[in-house]
Protein backbone atom coordinates (compact mmCIF):
# COMPACT_ATOMS: atom_id res chain seq x y z
CA UNK A 1 0.00 0.00 0.00
CA UNK A 2 1.38 2.92 -1.41
CA UNK A 3 -0.04 6.35 0.33
CA UNK A 4 1.32 8.82 -2.05
CA UNK A 5 1.91 9.01 -5.88
CA UNK A 6 5.98 8.81 -6.22
CA UNK A 7 7.98 9.82 -8.81
CA UNK A 8 10.76 8.35 -10.23
CA UNK A 9 14.26 10.05 -10.24
CA UNK A 10 14.93 12.65 -13.60
CA UNK A 11 17.43 10.14 -15.66
CA UNK A 12 20.40 11.50 -17.25
CA UNK A 13 22.69 9.61 -19.46
CA UNK A 14 25.54 7.96 -17.23
CA UNK A 15 28.91 9.98 -17.88
CA UNK A 16 31.27 7.74 -20.57
CA UNK A 17 34.55 7.86 -18.20
CA UNK A 18 37.61 8.21 -20.62
CA UNK A 19 40.09 5.81 -18.73
CA UNK A 20 43.52 7.86 -19.77
CA UNK A 21 46.12 6.80 -18.50
CA UNK A 22 47.18 7.80 -14.69
CA UNK A 23 43.20 8.34 -14.23
CA UNK A 24 41.64 6.90 -11.41
CA UNK A 25 39.49 4.80 -13.65
CA UNK A 26 41.76 3.41 -15.21
CA UNK A 27 43.66 2.29 -12.36
CA UNK A 28 40.70 0.66 -10.96
CA UNK A 29 39.94 -1.24 -14.37
CA UNK A 30 43.23 -2.19 -14.87
CA UNK A 31 43.14 -3.94 -11.39
CA UNK A 32 39.85 -5.80 -12.26
CA UNK A 33 41.32 -7.32 -15.50
CA UNK A 34 43.80 -8.74 -13.07
CA UNK A 35 42.24 -9.70 -10.62
CA UNK A 36 39.45 -11.77 -13.61
CA UNK A 37 42.68 -12.88 -15.42
CA UNK A 38 44.03 -14.14 -12.54
CA UNK A 39 41.24 -16.84 -10.94
CA UNK A 40 39.00 -19.58 -12.73
CA UNK A 41 35.28 -18.80 -11.84
CA UNK A 42 32.38 -21.36 -11.75
CA UNK A 43 29.25 -20.28 -12.62
CA UNK A 44 26.11 -21.44 -12.52
CA UNK A 45 22.72 -21.21 -13.92
CA UNK A 46 19.73 -19.57 -11.45
CA UNK A 47 16.49 -21.01 -11.00
CA UNK A 48 14.18 -19.83 -8.42
CA UNK A 49 16.03 -19.71 -5.22
CA UNK A 50 18.65 -22.46 -6.52
CA UNK A 51 21.68 -21.73 -8.03
CA UNK A 52 22.29 -24.91 -10.11
CA UNK A 53 25.11 -26.63 -11.54
CA UNK A 54 26.11 -29.70 -13.73
CA UNK A 55 28.92 -31.70 -14.80
CA UNK A 56 28.33 -30.21 -18.23
CA UNK A 57 30.74 -28.00 -18.25
CA UNK A 58 31.00 -25.12 -20.81
CA UNK A 59 35.01 -23.45 -21.38
CA UNK A 60 35.10 -19.27 -21.08
CA UNK A 61 37.91 -18.07 -22.70
CA UNK A 62 38.44 -14.67 -23.90
CA UNK A 63 38.28 -14.71 -27.62
CA UNK A 64 41.60 -12.59 -27.92
CA UNK A 65 43.16 -15.09 -26.57
CA UNK A 66 41.48 -18.52 -26.59
CA UNK A 67 43.96 -20.64 -24.60
CA UNK A 68 43.28 -19.09 -21.48
CA UNK A 69 40.30 -20.09 -19.47
CA UNK A 70 38.23 -17.24 -17.33
CA UNK A 71 36.21 -20.24 -15.94
CA UNK A 72 33.29 -22.89 -16.98
CA UNK A 73 29.53 -22.71 -17.08
CA UNK A 74 27.53 -25.45 -16.00
CA UNK A 75 25.42 -26.10 -18.91
CA UNK A 76 21.80 -27.03 -18.36
CA UNK A 77 19.18 -29.38 -20.22
CA UNK A 78 15.84 -29.62 -21.20
CA UNK A 79 14.95 -30.30 -17.26
CA UNK A 80 16.37 -27.11 -16.54
CA UNK A 81 14.49 -25.18 -19.10
CA UNK A 82 11.23 -26.72 -17.38
CA UNK A 83 12.36 -25.58 -14.10
CA UNK A 84 13.29 -22.33 -15.42
CA UNK A 85 9.28 -22.03 -16.23
CA UNK A 86 7.77 -23.69 -13.23
CA UNK A 87 10.03 -20.99 -11.12
CA UNK A 88 9.16 -18.35 -13.13
CA UNK A 89 5.78 -18.79 -12.85
CA UNK A 90 5.81 -19.99 -8.80
CA UNK A 91 6.98 -16.21 -8.69
CA UNK A 92 4.63 -14.40 -10.82
CA UNK A 93 1.43 -13.40 -8.20
CA UNK A 94 3.64 -11.68 -5.62
CA UNK A 95 5.91 -9.94 -8.01
CA UNK A 96 2.80 -8.59 -10.41
CA UNK A 97 1.38 -7.56 -6.93
CA UNK A 98 4.69 -5.58 -5.90
CA UNK A 99 3.51 -1.59 -6.26
CA UNK A 100 5.25 -0.94 -9.66
CA UNK A 101 7.32 1.57 -7.56
CA UNK A 102 9.16 -0.93 -5.93
CA UNK A 103 9.73 -2.92 -8.45
CA UNK A 104 11.05 -0.10 -10.54
CA UNK A 105 13.47 1.19 -7.11
CA UNK A 106 15.19 -2.53 -7.47
CA UNK A 107 16.23 -1.55 -11.44
CA UNK A 108 17.23 1.85 -10.27
CA UNK A 109 19.37 0.42 -7.54
CA UNK A 110 20.80 -2.07 -9.52
CA UNK A 111 21.69 1.16 -11.83
CA UNK A 112 23.57 2.47 -9.10
CA UNK A 113 25.75 -0.56 -8.57
CA UNK A 114 26.75 -0.77 -12.22
CA UNK A 115 27.53 2.91 -12.07
CA UNK A 116 29.46 2.52 -8.59
CA UNK A 117 30.87 -0.70 -7.30
CA UNK A 118 30.65 -3.21 -9.78
CA UNK A 119 31.51 -0.91 -12.80
CA UNK A 120 34.66 -2.15 -13.43
CA UNK A 121 34.00 -5.73 -12.83
CA UNK A 122 31.09 -5.44 -15.29
CA UNK A 123 33.85 -3.99 -17.87
CA UNK A 124 36.46 -5.67 -17.09
CA UNK A 125 34.46 -9.14 -17.80
CA UNK A 126 32.65 -7.84 -20.95
CA UNK A 127 36.27 -6.61 -22.25
CA UNK A 128 37.81 -10.24 -21.18
CA UNK A 129 34.70 -12.46 -22.27
CA UNK A 130 33.90 -10.59 -25.84
CA UNK A 131 36.99 -9.44 -26.88
CA UNK A 132 35.35 -5.26 -26.21
CA UNK A 133 38.30 -2.45 -25.92
CA UNK A 134 37.64 -0.37 -22.96
CA UNK A 135 36.00 2.35 -24.46
CA UNK A 136 33.60 -0.07 -26.05
CA UNK A 137 32.86 -1.73 -22.94
CA UNK A 138 32.30 1.52 -21.00
CA UNK A 139 29.47 2.83 -23.57
CA UNK A 140 28.08 -0.57 -23.67
CA UNK A 141 28.23 -2.59 -20.45
CA UNK A 142 28.70 0.44 -17.82
CA UNK A 143 26.52 3.50 -19.68
CA UNK A 144 24.18 1.82 -21.70
CA UNK A 145 22.73 -0.45 -19.41
CA UNK A 146 22.71 1.92 -16.55
CA UNK A 147 20.71 4.34 -19.01
CA UNK A 148 17.82 1.71 -19.72
CA UNK A 149 17.67 0.44 -16.19
CA UNK A 150 17.00 4.14 -15.73
CA UNK A 151 15.28 5.61 -18.52
CA UNK A 152 12.91 2.82 -18.64
CA UNK A 153 11.92 3.60 -14.69
CA UNK A 154 10.81 6.95 -16.03
CA UNK A 155 8.91 5.30 -19.25
CA UNK A 156 7.37 3.22 -16.86
CA UNK A 157 6.17 6.06 -14.63
CA UNK A 158 4.79 8.01 -17.77
CA UNK A 159 2.93 4.69 -18.76
CA UNK A 160 1.54 4.64 -15.88
CA UNK A 161 0.21 8.13 -15.84
CA UNK A 162 -1.52 7.61 -19.01
CA UNK A 163 -5.45 7.60 -18.07
CA UNK A 164 -8.46 7.77 -20.80
CA UNK A 165 -10.96 11.04 -19.97
CA UNK A 166 -14.20 10.37 -18.07
CA UNK A 167 -17.55 12.03 -18.94
CA UNK A 168 -19.35 13.33 -15.58
CA UNK A 169 -20.76 10.21 -13.52
CA UNK A 170 -18.09 7.91 -14.50
CA UNK A 171 -14.29 7.32 -13.76
CA UNK A 172 -12.44 5.50 -15.80
CA UNK A 173 -9.28 3.85 -15.78
CA UNK A 174 -6.61 2.01 -17.22
CA UNK A 175 -4.32 -0.69 -15.28
CA UNK A 176 -1.28 -2.10 -16.77
CA UNK A 177 -1.12 -5.69 -16.29
CA UNK A 178 2.02 -7.88 -16.81
CA UNK A 179 0.96 -10.45 -19.42
CA UNK A 180 -0.16 -13.13 -18.15
CA UNK A 181 2.39 -16.05 -18.04
CA UNK A 182 6.33 -15.91 -18.51
CA UNK A 183 8.16 -13.57 -20.57
CA UNK A 184 11.44 -15.53 -22.74
CA UNK A 185 14.19 -13.09 -23.04
CA UNK A 186 16.70 -14.94 -25.81
CA UNK A 187 19.99 -12.48 -25.83
CA UNK A 188 22.72 -11.92 -28.44
CA UNK A 189 26.63 -12.02 -27.87
CA UNK A 190 27.60 -8.74 -29.08
CA UNK A 191 26.15 -5.74 -26.25
CA UNK A 192 26.24 -6.93 -23.01
CA UNK A 193 23.90 -3.90 -22.48
CA UNK A 194 21.54 -5.20 -24.64
CA UNK A 195 21.74 -9.03 -22.56
CA UNK A 196 20.76 -7.34 -19.21
CA UNK A 197 18.02 -5.46 -20.47
CA UNK A 198 15.90 -7.34 -22.43
CA UNK A 199 15.24 -10.02 -19.72
CA UNK A 200 15.07 -6.40 -17.36
CA UNK A 201 12.67 -4.13 -19.23
CA UNK A 202 10.10 -7.04 -19.70
CA UNK A 203 10.42 -7.83 -15.17
CA UNK A 204 9.94 -4.45 -14.22
CA UNK A 205 6.95 -4.64 -15.74
CA UNK A 206 5.72 -7.15 -13.79
CA UNK A 207 6.69 -10.24 -15.48
CA UNK A 208 8.80 -13.24 -14.70
CA UNK A 209 11.46 -14.36 -17.26
CA UNK A 210 13.34 -17.09 -18.34
CA UNK A 211 16.74 -15.53 -19.85
CA UNK A 212 18.36 -17.24 -21.96
CA UNK A 213 22.08 -15.82 -23.12
CA UNK A 214 24.37 -16.52 -26.09
CA UNK A 215 27.16 -18.97 -24.85
CA UNK A 216 29.90 -15.94 -25.38
CA UNK A 217 27.90 -13.36 -23.25
CA UNK A 218 27.73 -16.05 -20.20
CA UNK A 219 30.50 -14.47 -18.38
CA UNK A 220 29.30 -10.73 -18.82
CA UNK A 221 25.85 -12.63 -17.74
CA UNK A 222 27.13 -13.75 -14.66
CA UNK A 223 28.36 -10.32 -13.57
CA UNK A 224 24.46 -8.59 -14.66
CA UNK A 225 22.64 -11.48 -12.43
CA UNK A 226 24.79 -10.51 -9.20
CA UNK A 227 24.01 -7.09 -9.35
CA UNK A 228 20.30 -7.78 -10.10
CA UNK A 229 20.51 -10.29 -7.02
CA UNK A 230 22.72 -7.27 -4.99
CA UNK A 231 19.77 -5.21 -5.99
CA UNK A 232 17.28 -7.77 -4.29
CA UNK A 233 15.36 -8.75 -7.31
CA UNK A 234 13.19 -11.88 -6.08
CA UNK A 235 13.76 -15.25 -6.45
CA UNK A 236 12.08 -16.55 -9.70
CA UNK A 237 11.88 -13.08 -11.22
CA UNK A 238 14.63 -14.02 -13.78
CA UNK A 239 15.68 -17.24 -14.25
CA UNK A 240 19.25 -17.59 -16.03
CA UNK A 241 20.23 -20.65 -17.86
CA UNK A 242 22.44 -22.25 -19.85
CA UNK A 243 20.89 -24.52 -22.71
CA UNK A 244 21.44 -24.89 -26.30
CA UNK A 245 18.62 -22.62 -28.31
CA UNK A 246 16.69 -24.91 -30.45
CA UNK A 247 16.38 -27.26 -26.84
CA UNK A 248 15.28 -24.02 -24.94
CA UNK A 249 13.01 -23.39 -28.11
CA UNK A 250 11.54 -26.73 -28.18
CA UNK A 251 10.17 -26.34 -24.32
CA UNK A 252 9.19 -23.09 -24.32
CA UNK A 253 7.40 -22.44 -27.44
CA UNK A 254 5.43 -25.59 -26.48
CA UNK A 255 4.29 -24.14 -22.78
CA UNK A 256 0.33 -22.80 -22.64
CA UNK A 257 2.15 -19.90 -20.23
CA UNK A 258 4.59 -18.80 -22.60
CA UNK A 259 3.53 -14.81 -23.07
CA UNK A 260 6.27 -13.19 -24.98
CA UNK A 261 9.45 -13.13 -26.57
CA UNK A 262 12.08 -10.17 -26.08
CA UNK A 263 14.56 -11.29 -28.68
CA UNK A 264 17.55 -9.82 -30.59
CA UNK A 265 20.30 -11.77 -32.66
CA UNK A 266 20.29 -12.79 -36.01
CA UNK A 267 17.41 -12.74 -38.77
CA UNK A 268 17.15 -16.37 -39.49
CA UNK A 269 16.78 -17.30 -36.01
CA UNK A 270 13.95 -14.86 -35.46
CA UNK A 271 12.12 -15.76 -38.49
CA UNK A 272 12.61 -19.70 -37.01
CA UNK A 273 11.48 -18.70 -33.92
CA UNK A 274 8.40 -16.71 -35.38
CA UNK A 275 7.09 -19.26 -37.91
CA UNK A 276 7.30 -22.33 -34.42
CA UNK A 277 5.19 -19.61 -32.74
CA UNK A 278 2.67 -19.75 -35.23
CA UNK A 279 2.53 -23.39 -35.61
CA UNK A 280 1.53 -23.84 -32.08
CA UNK A 281 -0.59 -21.01 -31.24
CA UNK A 282 -3.28 -23.15 -30.56
CA UNK A 283 -1.16 -24.07 -27.82
CA UNK A 284 -0.97 -20.90 -25.73
CA UNK A 285 -3.61 -19.16 -23.56
CA UNK A 286 -3.18 -15.68 -24.80
CA UNK A 287 -1.29 -14.29 -27.88
CA UNK A 288 2.40 -14.23 -26.85
CA UNK A 289 4.08 -11.05 -27.56
CA UNK A 290 6.73 -10.87 -30.29
CA UNK A 291 9.52 -8.83 -29.99
CA UNK A 292 12.77 -9.12 -31.84
CA UNK A 293 15.81 -6.78 -33.06
CA UNK A 294 17.49 -8.58 -35.75
CA UNK A 295 20.07 -8.38 -38.24
CA UNK A 296 21.28 -5.09 -40.41
CA UNK A 297 23.31 -4.28 -43.34
CA UNK A 298 24.42 -0.75 -42.75
CA UNK A 299 24.85 1.84 -45.23
CA UNK A 300 27.06 5.40 -45.65
CA UNK A 301 26.24 7.55 -48.68
CA UNK A 302 27.71 10.62 -49.03
CA UNK A 303 26.53 13.38 -51.59
CA UNK A 304 29.44 15.35 -53.11
CA UNK A 305 29.00 18.15 -51.52
CA UNK A 306 30.04 16.26 -48.20
CA UNK A 307 33.34 16.76 -45.97
CA UNK A 308 35.38 14.15 -47.13
CA UNK A 309 37.10 13.61 -43.71
CA UNK A 310 33.96 13.51 -41.71
CA UNK A 311 33.30 10.66 -44.24
CA UNK A 312 36.75 8.97 -44.05
CA UNK A 313 36.12 8.73 -40.24
CA UNK A 314 32.70 7.83 -39.80
CA UNK A 315 33.31 4.53 -42.11
CA UNK A 316 36.91 3.57 -39.67
CA UNK A 317 34.75 4.17 -36.51
CA UNK A 318 31.73 2.84 -37.79
CA UNK A 319 33.19 -0.13 -39.81
CA UNK A 320 35.71 -1.25 -37.63
CA UNK A 321 34.51 -0.68 -33.34
CA UNK A 322 34.20 -3.68 -31.83
CA UNK A 323 35.11 -5.39 -34.93
CA UNK A 324 32.39 -4.52 -36.92
CA UNK A 325 30.20 -6.87 -35.04
CA UNK A 326 27.18 -4.71 -34.72
CA UNK A 327 24.11 -4.57 -35.40
CA UNK A 328 24.31 -1.23 -36.38
CA UNK A 329 27.42 -1.58 -38.31
CA UNK A 330 28.35 0.17 -41.22
CA UNK A 331 28.94 -2.05 -43.96
CA UNK A 332 28.56 -0.62 -46.85
CA UNK A 333 29.28 2.45 -48.42
CA UNK A 334 28.51 4.47 -51.72
CA UNK A 335 30.94 7.34 -52.06
CA UNK A 336 30.91 9.65 -55.14
CA UNK A 337 33.61 9.46 -57.76
CA UNK A 338 34.61 13.31 -57.32
CA UNK A 339 35.19 12.12 -53.44
CA UNK A 340 36.69 8.74 -53.33
CA UNK A 341 40.73 9.79 -53.96
CA UNK A 342 40.47 11.81 -50.83
CA UNK A 343 38.23 9.75 -48.60
CA UNK A 344 40.06 6.64 -49.52
CA UNK A 345 43.42 8.62 -48.22
CA UNK A 346 42.00 9.77 -45.33
CA UNK A 347 40.26 6.35 -44.82
CA UNK A 348 44.16 4.38 -45.62
CA UNK A 349 46.18 6.97 -43.31
CA UNK A 350 43.64 6.31 -40.46
CA UNK A 351 43.73 2.69 -40.71
CA UNK A 352 47.71 2.39 -41.30
CA UNK A 353 47.51 3.93 -36.95
CA UNK A 354 44.97 1.32 -36.11
CA UNK A 355 46.52 -1.48 -33.79
CA UNK A 356 44.96 -5.05 -33.79
CA UNK A 357 45.03 -7.00 -30.49
CA UNK A 358 43.90 -8.17 -26.79
CA UNK A 359 41.66 -5.86 -24.62
CA UNK A 360 44.03 -5.43 -21.98
CA UNK A 361 46.45 -3.40 -23.99
CA UNK A 362 44.83 -0.13 -24.21
CA UNK A 363 46.21 1.07 -27.15
CA UNK A 364 44.61 -1.41 -29.54
CA UNK A 365 41.62 -0.19 -31.39
CA UNK A 366 40.37 -3.31 -32.86
CA UNK A 367 40.63 -6.80 -30.89
CA UNK A 368 39.68 -10.53 -31.70
CA UNK A 369 36.08 -11.96 -33.09
CA UNK A 370 33.61 -13.26 -30.89
CA UNK A 371 34.84 -16.80 -31.44
CA UNK A 372 36.44 -19.40 -34.36
CA UNK A 373 33.14 -19.80 -36.08
CA UNK A 374 32.24 -16.26 -36.47
CA UNK A 375 36.74 -16.04 -38.05
CA UNK A 376 35.41 -18.49 -40.34
CA UNK A 377 32.63 -17.09 -41.59
CA UNK A 378 34.12 -13.50 -41.97
CA UNK A 379 37.25 -15.13 -43.34
CA UNK A 380 35.37 -16.77 -46.26
CA UNK A 381 33.77 -13.63 -47.35
CA UNK A 382 37.59 -11.85 -47.43
CA UNK A 383 38.76 -15.18 -49.18
CA UNK A 384 36.24 -14.99 -51.38
CA UNK A 385 36.85 -11.28 -52.40
CA UNK A 386 40.27 -12.02 -53.32
CA UNK A 387 39.38 -13.74 -56.43
CA UNK A 388 36.17 -12.40 -57.30
CA UNK A 389 36.03 -9.95 -60.54
CA UNK A 390 35.31 -6.71 -60.21
CA UNK A 391 36.78 -6.69 -56.61
CA UNK A 392 39.83 -5.46 -54.05
CA UNK A 393 40.60 -5.33 -51.51
CA UNK A 394 42.22 -1.86 -50.36
CA UNK A 395 42.66 -2.31 -46.80
CA UNK A 396 43.45 -5.48 -44.59
CA UNK A 397 42.49 -8.84 -45.68
CA UNK A 398 44.75 -10.57 -43.47
CA UNK A 399 43.49 -12.65 -40.80
CA UNK A 400 45.12 -15.17 -37.50
CA UNK A 401 43.54 -17.70 -35.31
CA UNK A 402 46.54 -19.11 -33.95
CA UNK A 403 46.44 -16.96 -30.51
CA UNK A 404 43.01 -14.79 -30.37
CA UNK A 405 40.60 -15.39 -33.52
CA UNK A 406 42.45 -11.45 -35.14
CA UNK A 407 41.10 -10.01 -38.51
CA UNK A 408 42.47 -7.02 -39.83
CA UNK A 409 39.67 -4.08 -40.67
CA UNK A 410 39.12 -4.67 -44.50
CA UNK A 411 38.13 -2.66 -46.89
CA UNK A 412 36.53 -3.76 -49.74
CA UNK A 413 36.07 -1.73 -53.30
CA UNK A 414 33.51 -3.27 -55.81
CA UNK A 415 32.38 -2.45 -59.08
CA UNK A 416 29.46 -4.49 -58.76
CA UNK A 417 26.74 -2.77 -55.99
CA UNK A 418 25.15 -5.95 -55.82
CA UNK A 419 28.33 -8.22 -54.82
CA UNK A 420 27.73 -10.06 -52.32
CA UNK A 421 29.24 -8.15 -49.49
CA UNK A 422 27.28 -5.23 -50.09
CA UNK A 423 24.02 -7.35 -49.36
CA UNK A 424 24.78 -9.78 -47.08
CA UNK A 425 25.33 -9.49 -43.00
CA UNK A 426 29.12 -10.03 -42.20
CA UNK A 427 28.96 -9.63 -38.97
CA UNK A 428 32.76 -8.80 -38.85
CA UNK A 429 35.80 -5.65 -39.62
CA UNK A 430 35.04 -5.75 -42.81
CA UNK A 431 33.45 -2.56 -45.08
CA UNK A 432 32.33 -2.29 -48.89
CA UNK A 433 32.82 0.51 -50.76
CA UNK A 434 30.76 0.78 -54.29
CA UNK A 435 31.83 4.27 -55.97
CA UNK A 436 29.08 5.83 -58.01
CA UNK A 437 29.33 8.80 -60.54
CA UNK A 438 27.99 11.98 -59.16
CA UNK A 439 25.29 12.67 -61.45
CA UNK A 440 23.77 9.20 -60.56
CA UNK A 441 23.39 10.49 -56.92
CA UNK A 442 18.99 10.18 -57.50
CA UNK A 443 19.59 6.46 -58.49
CA UNK A 444 22.19 5.71 -56.13
CA UNK A 445 19.54 6.36 -53.36
CA UNK A 446 17.26 3.64 -55.43
CA UNK A 447 19.94 0.94 -55.10
CA UNK A 448 21.02 2.03 -51.16
CA UNK A 449 17.14 1.33 -50.47
CA UNK A 450 16.64 -1.63 -52.58
CA UNK A 451 19.99 -3.52 -52.32
CA UNK A 452 19.19 -5.47 -48.55
CA UNK A 453 16.31 -6.89 -47.10
CA UNK A 454 17.66 -5.18 -44.06
CA UNK A 455 16.50 -1.53 -42.99
CA UNK A 456 18.78 -1.00 -39.68
CA UNK A 457 20.83 2.07 -39.68
CA UNK A 458 22.01 4.07 -42.18
CA UNK A 459 23.79 8.03 -42.56
CA UNK A 460 24.03 10.51 -45.28
CA UNK A 461 26.57 12.79 -45.26
CA UNK A 462 26.32 16.09 -47.24
CA UNK A 463 26.27 20.04 -46.39
CA UNK A 464 23.90 20.39 -49.05
CA UNK A 465 20.47 20.87 -47.06
CA UNK A 466 18.48 19.84 -50.38
CA UNK A 467 20.63 16.89 -50.74
CA UNK A 468 19.80 15.94 -47.20
CA UNK A 469 16.41 16.30 -47.33
CA UNK A 470 16.10 14.32 -50.52
CA UNK A 471 17.90 11.44 -48.59
CA UNK A 472 15.95 11.31 -45.78
CA UNK A 473 13.07 10.89 -48.02
CA UNK A 474 13.59 8.27 -50.35
CA UNK A 475 15.29 6.41 -47.42
CA UNK A 476 13.03 6.68 -45.03
CA UNK A 477 12.12 3.35 -45.10
CA UNK A 478 15.49 1.84 -45.46
CA UNK A 479 16.53 2.88 -41.46
CA UNK A 480 14.88 2.70 -38.48
CA UNK A 481 18.14 5.00 -37.08
CA UNK A 482 18.69 7.30 -39.86
CA UNK A 483 22.04 9.67 -39.16
CA UNK A 484 23.00 12.80 -41.00
CA UNK A 485 26.31 13.89 -41.06
CA UNK A 486 27.54 11.15 -38.42
CA UNK A 487 28.24 7.30 -38.25
CA UNK A 488 25.42 4.86 -38.05
CA UNK A 489 26.67 3.49 -34.87
CA UNK A 490 26.31 4.30 -30.87
CA UNK A 491 22.33 5.27 -30.52
CA UNK A 492 22.12 6.85 -26.96
CA UNK A 493 19.18 5.28 -24.64
CA UNK A 494 16.55 8.47 -24.28
CA UNK A 495 18.30 9.86 -27.09
CA UNK A 496 18.08 7.87 -30.27
CA UNK A 497 15.42 5.15 -29.05
CA UNK A 498 16.38 1.94 -31.32
CA UNK A 499 15.52 -0.72 -33.46
CA UNK A 500 14.95 -1.27 -37.32
CA UNK A 501 12.51 -1.93 -39.96
CA UNK A 502 12.05 -5.05 -42.66
CA UNK A 503 14.08 -8.09 -41.89
CA UNK A 504 16.26 -6.52 -38.86
CA UNK A 505 13.26 -6.57 -36.77
CA UNK A 506 9.90 -5.23 -35.30
CA UNK A 507 11.17 -2.24 -34.35
CA UNK A 508 9.95 -2.06 -31.10
CA UNK A 509 12.40 0.49 -29.97
CA UNK A 510 14.87 -0.73 -27.26
CA UNK A 511 14.71 1.71 -24.68
CA UNK A 512 11.74 3.50 -25.29
CA UNK A 513 8.02 3.71 -23.78
CA UNK A 514 7.20 1.83 -27.26
CA UNK A 515 9.08 -1.61 -25.99
CA UNK A 516 7.73 -1.39 -22.58
CA UNK A 517 4.18 -1.08 -23.90
CA UNK A 518 4.69 -4.47 -25.54
CA UNK A 519 5.09 -6.35 -21.87
CA UNK A 520 1.87 -4.48 -20.36
CA UNK A 521 -1.43 -6.10 -20.73
CA UNK A 522 -3.92 -3.01 -20.43
CA UNK A 523 -7.07 -3.35 -18.75
CA UNK A 524 -9.64 -0.47 -18.60
CA UNK A 525 -12.11 -0.24 -15.96
CA UNK A 526 -14.91 1.57 -16.05
CA UNK A 527 -16.61 2.69 -12.74
CA UNK A 528 -20.04 4.18 -12.74
CA UNK A 529 -21.27 6.60 -9.71
CA UNK A 530 -24.66 6.12 -9.87
CA UNK A 531 -26.64 3.09 -11.89
CA UNK A 532 -29.30 3.83 -14.36
CA UNK A 533 -32.80 2.48 -12.61
CA UNK A 534 -34.66 2.62 -15.49
CA UNK A 535 -34.00 1.17 -18.72
CA UNK A 536 -35.97 2.98 -21.02
CA UNK A 537 -35.43 6.35 -23.35
CA UNK A 538 -36.55 9.36 -22.39
CA UNK A 539 -38.49 9.45 -25.29
CA UNK A 540 -40.24 5.72 -24.38
CA UNK A 541 -41.76 7.88 -21.38
N1 LIG B 1 18.84 -5.04 -34.16
C1 LIG B 1 19.47 -5.03 -32.99
O1 LIG B 1 19.17 -4.24 -32.10
C2 LIG B 1 20.58 -5.99 -32.74
C3 LIG B 1 21.42 -5.80 -31.65
C4 LIG B 1 22.45 -6.72 -31.43
C5 LIG B 1 22.64 -7.77 -32.29
N2 LIG B 1 21.82 -7.93 -33.36
C6 LIG B 1 22.02 -9.03 -34.31
O2 LIG B 1 22.39 -10.19 -33.59
C7 LIG B 1 23.26 -11.01 -34.38
C8 LIG B 1 24.51 -11.32 -33.59
O3 LIG B 1 24.21 -11.91 -32.38
P1 LIG B 1 24.29 -13.50 -32.15
O4 LIG B 1 25.36 -14.06 -33.02
O5 LIG B 1 24.36 -13.73 -30.69
O6 LIG B 1 22.87 -13.93 -32.74
P2 LIG B 1 22.21 -15.38 -32.79
O7 LIG B 1 20.95 -15.25 -33.56
O8 LIG B 1 23.18 -16.40 -33.22
O9 LIG B 1 21.88 -15.71 -31.25
C9 LIG B 1 20.97 -14.95 -30.49
C10 LIG B 1 20.43 -15.84 -29.38
O10 LIG B 1 19.61 -16.85 -29.97
C11 LIG B 1 20.07 -18.14 -29.56
N3 LIG B 1 19.83 -19.08 -30.66
C12 LIG B 1 20.60 -19.31 -31.75
N4 LIG B 1 20.01 -20.24 -32.54
C13 LIG B 1 18.86 -20.59 -31.93
C14 LIG B 1 17.80 -21.49 -32.26
N5 LIG B 1 17.84 -22.22 -33.37
N6 LIG B 1 16.75 -21.58 -31.40
C15 LIG B 1 16.70 -20.83 -30.27
N7 LIG B 1 17.67 -19.98 -29.92
C16 LIG B 1 18.73 -19.84 -30.73
C17 LIG B 1 21.54 -17.94 -29.25
O11 LIG B 1 22.00 -18.95 -28.41
C18 LIG B 1 21.52 -16.57 -28.60
O12 LIG B 1 21.14 -16.66 -27.25
C19 LIG B 1 23.54 -10.19 -35.63
O13 LIG B 1 22.72 -10.63 -36.67
C20 LIG B 1 23.18 -8.76 -35.21
O14 LIG B 1 22.84 -7.93 -36.28
C21 LIG B 1 20.80 -7.07 -33.59
N1 LIG C 1 22.63 0.18 -30.32
C1 LIG C 1 23.92 -0.09 -30.88
C2 LIG C 1 23.96 -1.35 -31.72
C3 LIG C 1 23.38 -2.57 -31.10
C4 LIG C 1 23.57 -3.72 -32.02
O1 LIG C 1 24.48 -4.46 -32.01
C5 LIG C 1 24.37 1.07 -31.75
O2 LIG C 1 23.60 2.00 -31.96
O3 LIG C 1 25.49 1.03 -32.24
Amino acid sequence: MHNAIFHIPQPVNEPVLAYAPGSKERAALEAALKEARSKQVNIPMYIGSRTVETDKKIRLSPPHDHQHVLGYASEGDASHVTEAIEAALAARGAWAALPWSERAAIFLKAADLLSGPYRYKMNAATMLGQSKNAFQAEIDSACELIDFLRFNAAFYQEIMEEQPSSSPGVWNKMEYRPLEGFVFALTPFNFTAIAGNLPASAAMMGNVVVWKPSYTQIYSAQVIMEVFKAAGLPDGVINLIYVDGPTAGDIIFSHPDFAGIHFTGSTGVFQNIWKTIGTNIHKYKSYPRIVGETGGKDFVIAHKSADPKAVAVALVRGAFEFQGQKCSAASRAYIPASLWEDVKKFMLEDLATIKVGPTEDFSNFVNAVIDEKAFDKIDAYIQGAKGAEGVEIIAGGNTDKSKGYFIEPTVILTSDPLYKTMQEEIFGPVLTVYVYEDEKWEETLKLVDSTSPYALTGAIFSTDRYAINQATQALENAAGNFYVNDKPTGAVVGQQPFGGGRASGTNDKAGSKLNLLRWVNARTIKETFVSPTDYRYPFLG
